[in-house]
């Protein structure tokens, strides 16, 4: 396995040279265009790892993931699914023309910018510091790493420049899907975003999932099966935004991704895979890491389907 992820990193470094960092918070930017990591975390507790595995990134769109199950958890999914849909989309992960389109206005799934929004709304918590020390706190134990914290350079960033997340938010306010404060729904989303990891701390949240709920490490449930698998179909069919579809067929695995360049994929009942390359294609995810993931489930043949 490890000669394997060797493989998989050396073959397709050349990939990155042919996307982009984001610029669009402008944090993200001073990212190595060329780095490219990869971790798997499998069920039996091995780990194997290849790259720029130790390489610290935000979690980005990756952390949709964790408000996802932190909101079931704390709402139901009835709850969840009155305020969010769980439909795939064909725009971009920040679009806003499909919020006022449909009819209700509710966003079209929780791993787009808008469902995101609406998720960390529902966090509990008596206001948002406390709903993102939740989201730390079970971030935290789902990675097994209790030193996971705030990049707040990026959250700075992000919260400077975030004005079409914050017109999404304010948007969904206005149509009554967010029900409290909007400030506080959109700190905790850029906080949550900004969330510092490395490919091994999101292969094991992939382990975790691939487990159904169970961390592999301790053998404690953290999650009920039932949350593992809706999250697990939802980022089959929504994680990778627009390009869904086509990570179904080529890799076929649950995936969400970042534009910090981080995904997090979990192969059921196998493995949690991790990787990081921060040059993006033009749908906004990992270059390097999608051909890497493609390889991987190529030679492990991961595909589901
Ligand atoms: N696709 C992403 O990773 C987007 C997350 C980013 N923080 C944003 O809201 O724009």
């Amino acid at each position: 396995m490890k000669r394997l992820l060797e493989a998989a990193i050396e073959n397709n470094r050349e990939w990155t040279k042919k996307g982009n960092v984001a610029t669009y918070i402008p944090e993200l930017s001073k990212a190595n265009k060329e780095h490219l990591g990869v971790a798997v975390y499998t069920i039996d507790n091995e780990e194997y790892y290849a790259g720029d595995c130790d390489v610290k990134f935000t979690m980005q769109s990756v952390s949709k993931v964790v408000a996802l199950m932190l909101a079931l958890l704390d709402n139901g999914k009835e709850y969840v699914f009155s305020k969010v849909d769980m439909e795939p989309t064909a725009d971009t992960f920040n679009s806003i023309s499909s919020l006022e389109k449909r009819n209700p206005n509710k966003p079209l799934n929780p791993m787009i910018n808008s469902g995101a929004i609406v998720t960390s709304s529902m966090i509990s918590g008596k206001d948002g510091s406390e709903a993102i020390e939740r989201i730390l706190k079970f971030t935290r134990k789902i990675t097994n790493n209790p030193t996971i914290d705030i990049n707040y350079d990026v959250y700075k960033s992000e919260k400077e420049t975030g004005d079409r997340n914050r017109a999404l938010a304010y948007f969904m306010k206005s149509t009554g899907i967010i029900e409290g404060s909007v400030e506080d729904a959109l700190d905790v989303y850029f906080k949550q975003c900004s969330i510092e990891v490395t490919c091994k701390d999101i292969a094991r949240i992939g382990a975790m999932l691939a487990n159904d709920g169970v961390m592999p490490w301790s053998g404690e449930r953290i999650i009920p099966r039932q949350i593992a698998r809706i999250v697990k179909t939802i980022m089959v069919t929504c994680g990778m935004y627009d390009a869904s579809g086509e990570f179904a067929v080529r890799i076929g695995i649950p995936g969400k991704s970042g534009v910090g360049g981080g995904i997090l994929a979990s192969v059921p009942g196998r493995m949690g895979i991790g990787v990081y390359g921060p040059s993006l294609d033009a749908k906004g995810n990992s270059i390097g890491g999608l051909k890497v993931l493609e390889e991987l489930s190529r030679e492990l043949d991961l595909s589901i389907f």
